[in-house]
């Protein structure tokens, strides 16, 4: 009989983090029967429950053999971190040894689900540009991150009898390891040991720490958020990222961004409102554009019934969940030469809309989460699975927060392509947005009309979130703000699952990857999810080895 599918998808969600079939096994049976085989439950969230059990026995099995040599020689290994110090004091970075410790098995792709048929977005957000051929192997950061965790759980909890054998050195008593780690952390949360006073003013400019081996700026936005964002490279080799950081989107040259407050109808917002929208019995008419009830909660969270729904249209759309254009720019730009082909279809999307400047209410407004900013903490840091750099989180994030605003220069159509063209050898990585919430409307929309935002250049955190495929822990929401029509809106990025510090943060791009017409080439995935779309990977192993 074929084994269950759900199980092997379990093991192979587990065997990514070098965590046996034989120690899931008994875990998950336990799991099964305790949940009366809910596999919803243990499937949700990556497996998290599933990874909790695991954690919880390894802590069970230490507690009963304290002070006894490990169990077994994999045991033995996953307990010994190969961390590695830098400068002989408390800078600690992996090494690429360490990355073959933490490695994951070359397992099996696991063959895609008839639910992942229904992915076929046809219509990409972002398209982004090759990808170069700098592939560093096979670490993904997830795992690094679930790694490091456990590792310091284990840690923390028993010393490790052989932890002189470390190529940290010994580390026989728990102040030391406690110290060990907490410098890693410290170094992740606050940066190495630069001079704090210093960089804790905002008004001074970002400050880069470079060594052999970590590469750290403490604040990339120059102070123009409200938190500051570090970025690290404990690779040390990766140059710097060129770009100048801009907290709210700018007008390149043409696009025709027509704010002022008198095309905003009285009835479309709150003029009579004073204080927070969200304490009113009633809602007021900005919650109008999301069926009477404000999108987000009195905690500052998406609500569960929104998110769900923006979520099922972007991961199983139906077909009345596509808009066609007359004329559509994207088909337009495949070829000058040629009469467009027939629009392929712009998903329709939930829009968000937020209090604004004709409102009566104030800026702590609950209905004015995506304008308020960045306030979770950030960070962008180089990844090890041939992406480029990458975004984590440094606390735990609820499901349905609000991380960051895609950020860049809107560009008209003409623009963009006219980058493109100039561009195309020269950029790595690619960072335009088509904004085509509106590219269905009745009239045909010329390229002077159809925007898009560029962080190429000028942009946000947001330019360093990488994509996955389907199961990303991020959801693109559109946002009305000052602009009452969909040709020019904000992107917001939120949470569409809990996301635990150290992960990194990622988004479904939407790209097709067997559009090879696209007038942006795709790069290489390498998101390592299971439901990989780039079919160019099947049987090179990348998804297996970047799963996460
Ligand atoms: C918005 S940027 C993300 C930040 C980028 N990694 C960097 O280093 O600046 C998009 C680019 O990152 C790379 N990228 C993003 N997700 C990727 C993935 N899943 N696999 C491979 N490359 C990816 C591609 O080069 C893409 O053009």
């Amino acid at each position: 009989m074929a084994p269950n599918p759900r199980f092997t998808n379990a093991y192979n969600a587990m065997r990514t983090l070098g965590i046996s079939d034989d120690e899931v096994r008994p875990i998950l049976k336990r799991l099964l029967k305790e949940f009366g085989s809910n596999w919803e439950l243990i499937e949700e969230d990556n497996y998290e429950i599933l990874l909790d059990a695991y954690f919880e026995s390894l802590e069970h099995k230490q507690e009963e053999g304290k002070g006894k040599a490990p169990i077994s020689n994999h045991d033995e290994e996953r307990a010994i971190p190969k961390l590695h110090l830098v400068n002989g004091d408390d800078m600690v970075s992996l090494t690429d040894n360490e990355v073959q410790v933490l490695s994951i098995e070359d397992n099996e792709i696991v063959p895609k689900t008839s639910e992942t048929k229904m992915i076929n977005k046809p219509s990409p957000l972002l398209h982004l540009g090759p990808l170069s051929s700098y592939l560093k192997g096979p670490c993904d950061d997830l795992n690094v991150n679930r790694r490091f965790k456990s590792i310091s759980a284990l840690y923390q909890n028993t010393p490790s009898p052989n932890g002189a054998n470390l190529t940290m050195g010994p580390c026989h008593d728990d102040s030391n390891v406690n110290h060990r780690f907490k410098s890693i952390s410290d170094i992740y949360q606050n940066g190495p040991n630069l001079n704090h006073a210093n960089l804790s003013n905002k008004t001074q400019p970002a400050i880069a720490h470079e060594n052999n081996h970590v590469q750290f700026l403490n604040d990339i936005t120059k102070g123009s958020e409200k938190v500051e964002i570090s970025l690290i490279d404990e690779t040390g080799s990766e140059k710097l990222p060129k770009f100048n950081y801009i907290p709210n989107n700018i007008t390149y040259q043409n696009a025709n961004v027509n704010i002022s407050l008198a095309r905003i109808a009285d009835e479309d917002c709150c003029s009579d409102c004073s204080g927070n929208c969200l304490s009113l019995s009633l809602p007021c008419a900005c919650a109008k554009e999301t069926g009477g009830e404000f999108a987000y909660t009195p905690q500052g969270l998406l609500k569960k019934k929104f998110l769900k729904l923006c979520m099922s249209m972007a991961t199983k759309p139906q077909h009345n969940h596509f808009v066609y254009c007359q004329e559509c720019p994207l088909e337009r730009s495949r070829n000058n030469e040629c009469i467009p082909e027939e629009c392929k279809g712009h998903l329709v999307r939930k829009f968000i809309k937020e209090c604004w400047r004709k409102c009566g209410c104030d800026m702590q407004c609950g209905n004015r989460l995506v304008q308020r900013g960045i306030t979770c903490k950030l960070q962008v840091f180089f990844t090890r699975g041939g992406k480029g750099w990458g975004v984590r989180t440094l606390e735990d994030l609820p499901k349905g927060c609000f991380v960051c605003e895609y950020v860049g220069e809107i560009l008209t159509n003409t623009e963009l392509y006219e980058r493109v063209l100039q561009n195309s050898n020269k950029d790595r990585h690619t960072y335009p947005v088509t904004l085509d919430a509106d590219w269905g409307s009745e009239k045909v929309l010329n390229d002077e009309e159809a925007l898009c935002l560029d962080a190429t250049y000028n942009g946000n955190i947001a330019r360093f979130i990488n994509h996955r495929c389907f199961d990303a822990n991020l959801i693109d929401i559109p946002v009305e703000v000052e602009v009452p029509d969909r040709h020019y809106y904000h992107i917001a990025l939120f949470t569409n699952r809990k996301v635990k510090a150290y992960e990194e943060l990622t988004w479904d791009y939407g790209i097709d990857f067997d559009d090879h017409e696209h007038p942006i080439k795709a790069f290489q995935c390498c998101c390592g999810s299971n439901f990989c779309r780039d079919k160019k990977n099947k049987g090179t192993g990348l998804k297996a080895k970047n799963k996460s």
